[in-house]
C-alpha cells in the first residue's frame, strides 16, 4: 500500500491569484498534495482591513475559490489566530510544510516571522517568497547600505537591478485532499450590511477582473497616461490599485505588458515609462514602511509630531461627508464613499485640505481612507498621507498648500468631475463651478442654487486657512519659506 505524501499548506494572504504565484509554483514543484488556505485573522497585532477592503476580500476569495475549483482544488477557509489555525490544519492533515508569499508591512512581517520560527521549532518547513513587489524590501539599498529615502534614486536602482520573474500560469491540476473542512465565506459577513453602502462599487474583484482592467487600460488610458492621470473627470489611470493590493496580478506582469505596448508601437515609450515610475511609488512606500515601521503612527520626520493639530469635529465631519463648500474636495470625498476609490489628484487635494486648511492630524484622514478605500494599503496610505503632511521621507514640503479652487480649475477645467459628484451645483457655468461663492447672485439664482441652502458656503476661507497652517508650521521649523500651489511632479 502506498501512503500519500504529507501535504503542503499554501497560505494565501494578499496574493489572491494562481498566475505568477511563486508560493503556488514552489508548492506544485514538490509534487505533494496542496492545501490552499485563507485565514481570516481579525485578532490584535496586525491592522485589520477596513470595511471597503472587506467588501473586496469577500468577492476576491470567491473568485479564487472558483479558479481553484476549475483546477480540481478549492479554497479552505478558516477564521481565528493565524498560528493557531495553521497548527490545527497541520494536526488535522499531517501537513509538514507551509509556503506563502510574504507580507512586508511591519506588523504582518513580524507576526509571520514569529509563526515561522515557532513552526520550524516543531519540524515544519516554512518558506516565503516575494509575490507582490517589483523588488523585496532590502533588495536595493544605497551605496552606504541603508534604505533609500528618496524616490528617484530608489527607482533608478530598482530598475537597474530587479528582474521580472518568468511568467507562469500555475499548475493545470491541483491535488487537494477532499476531507479537510472549510468555513463558508457567507458566514464571515464581510459584505457591509449596517448599512450596505456598497451599491456604487463598480468593480470586479479577482484575477480575471484584474486582467480585464489591465487590458482595458492598455488599449485606452495608457496612450495619454502622463496627462490623463491628472484629469479626474476622464478615465485616464489604470484603476489597478485594489487588484494590486490584493495580489490579483503580479506588478511585473503589469510592467511587461505596458512595456510591450510601447515596443509594439501601440503607445509612446514616454507614457509607458511614466506609468512604470508611478507603479514604483508602490514599492518605494512599502520598503520605506518596512524599514521605518514607526511611520504608521508617528511622523517620519519627528519634528512634525509637534504640529498643533486642531480637534475640529465639525470640520472633520464636513470633510468626510463632502460638505466643505469646496466643490473639488466634496466631489472627491463623495466619489470615495460611493465607489470605494478616489482619483489620485483629488486624493492629494482632499488630503491637503484636511491637514492644512482644517489643520486636522493626517492620522485621522489616513484612518478614514483606510476604512473607505477598496485599495487601502498600509504602505501607500501612510506614506502618501505623510507626503502631503510634509513629514514623510521624500515629501512635499509642508509650506506647499494645495489651493482647491485653482487645482479644480486646472485639472477639471470643464467641471465634469465636480458636476458628476456634486450634482446640486451642476447648473453653474464653468467659470464658477470650482468657486460657487464667487458667482454673482443672479448666476446662482439662474442656476437654482441657494448657497448655504442647496450647497454649503466654504467652511474655511482658503487664504486665511493657508496663513494659519503656515503659522502652525513655525512650531515645527522656521527654516523654510512659504511657497505657492504644489504639483507632485
Ligand atoms: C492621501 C493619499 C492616500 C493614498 N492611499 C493609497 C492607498 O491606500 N492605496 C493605494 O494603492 N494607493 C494610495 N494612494 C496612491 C494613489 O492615489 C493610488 O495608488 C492611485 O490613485 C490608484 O489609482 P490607479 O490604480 O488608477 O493609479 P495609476 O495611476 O494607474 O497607477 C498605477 C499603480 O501605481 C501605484 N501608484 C500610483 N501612484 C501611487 C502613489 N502616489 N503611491 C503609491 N503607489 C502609487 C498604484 O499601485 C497604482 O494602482 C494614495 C494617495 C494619496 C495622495
Amino acid at each position: 500500500m502506498t501512503t500519500r505524501p504529507a501535504p503542503v499548506i499554501l497560505w494565501f494572504r494578499r496574493d489572491l491569484r494562481l498566475a505568477d504565484n511563486p508560493a503556488l509554483n514552489h508548492a506544485a514543484e514538490t509534487g505533494r498534495p496542496i492545501l490552499p488556505v485563507y485565514i481570516h485573522d481579525m485578532g490584535p497585532g496586525v491592522r485589520r482591513p477596513g470595511a471597503a477592503s472587506l467588501w473586496w476580500l469577500d468577492k476576491s476569495l470567491r473568485a479564487l475559490d472558483d479558479s481553484l475549483k476549475a483546477r480540481g482544488s478549492r479554497l479552505i477557509l478558516r477564521s481565528g489566530d493565524s498560528e493557531g489555525e495553521l497548527r490545527r490544519l497541520i494536526d488535522e492533515t499531517g501537513a509538514d510544510a507551509v509556503f506563502m508569499n510574504r507580507l512586508f508591512d511591519p506588523d504582518a512581517f513580524a507576526r509571520d516571522a514569529d509563526i515561522a520560527h515557532a513552526l520550524k521549532e516543531d519540524g515544519v518547513e516554512v518558506k516565503g517568497w516575494n509575490g507582490s513587489l517589483l523588488c523585496r524590501p532590502g533588495g536595493v539599498m544605497t551605496g552606504s547600505g541603508g534604505p533609500y529615502k528618496v524616490f528617484t534614486p530608489f527607482m533608478k536602482a530598482l530598475l537597474a537591478k530587479a528582474e521580472a520573474p518568468p511568467h507562469t500560469l500555475g499548475p493545470r491540476e491541483i491535488d487537494t485532499p477532499t476531507s479537510v473542512k472549510s468555513e463558508a465565506v457567507d458566514d464571515w459577513s464581510l459584505h457591509p450590511d449596517k448599512p450596505d453602502w456598497s451599491g456604487g462599487f463598480d468593480w470586479t474583484p479577482g484575477e480575471a477582473g484584474a486582467s480585464e482592467a489591465l487590458s482595458d487600460f492598455l488599449s485606452k488610458g495608457l496612450k495619454t497616461y502622463s496627462v490623463g492621470r491628472d484629469r479626474p473627470g476622464e478615465p485616464g489611470s489604470s484603476r489597478l490599485s485594489p487588484h494590486l493590493h490584493w495580489g490579483e496580478l503580479h506588478p511585473w506582469r503589469v510592467v511587461e505588458q505596458v512595456r510591450k505596448a510601447a515596443s509594439d508601437g501601440r503607445v509612446p515609450a514616454a507614457e509607458a515609462d511614466k506609468f512604470v515610475a508611478e507603479l514604483g511609488w508602490r514599492d518605494f512606500s512599502t520598503q520605506l514602511l518596512h524599514h521605518f515601521p514607526r511611520m504608521t503612527d508617528t511622523a517620519f520626520r519627528p519634528e512634525y509630531d509637534a504640529m498643533p493639530w486642531l480637534t475640529d469635529i465639525k470640520g472633520f465631519n464636513a470633510w468626510k461627508k463632502g460638505l466643505t463648500g469646496y466643490p473639488i474636495v466634496d466631489a472627491g470625498m463623495r466619489q470615495l464613499w460611493t465607489t470605494g476609490w478616489m482619483h489620485n489628484r483629488v486624493r492629494m487635494i482632499v488630503a491637503s485640505f484636511l491637514v492644512k486648511d482644517l489643520l486636522i492630524d493626517w492620522r485621522k484622514g489616513e484612518a478614514w481612507f483606510w476604512d473607505t478605500l477598496v485599495d487601502a494599503d498600509l504602505g501607500n496610505n501612510v506614506q502618501n498621507w505623510q507626503w502631503i503632511a510634509g513629514s514623510s521621507a521624500d515629501a512635499s514640503p509642508y509650506f506647499r498648500v494645495f489651493n482647491p479652487t485653482t487645482q479644480g480649475a486646472k485639472f477639471d477645467a470643464k467641471g465634469q468631475y465636480v458636476r458628476r459628484w456634486v450634482p446640486e451645483i451642476a447648473a453653474l457655468p464653468d467659470k464658477w463651478i470650482h468657486a460657487p461663492w464667487t458667482a454673482p447672485a443672479e448666476v446662482l439664482r439662474d442656476a437654482g442654487i441657494g448657497l448655504g441652502r442647496d450647497y454649503p458656503k466654504p467652511i474655511v476661507d482658503h487664504g486665511e486657512a493657508r496663513d494659519r497652517a503656515l503659522d502652525a508650521l513655525k512650531v515645527v521649523t522656521r527654516s523654510r519659506q512659504p511657497d505657492d500651489d504644489s504639483d507632485r511632479d
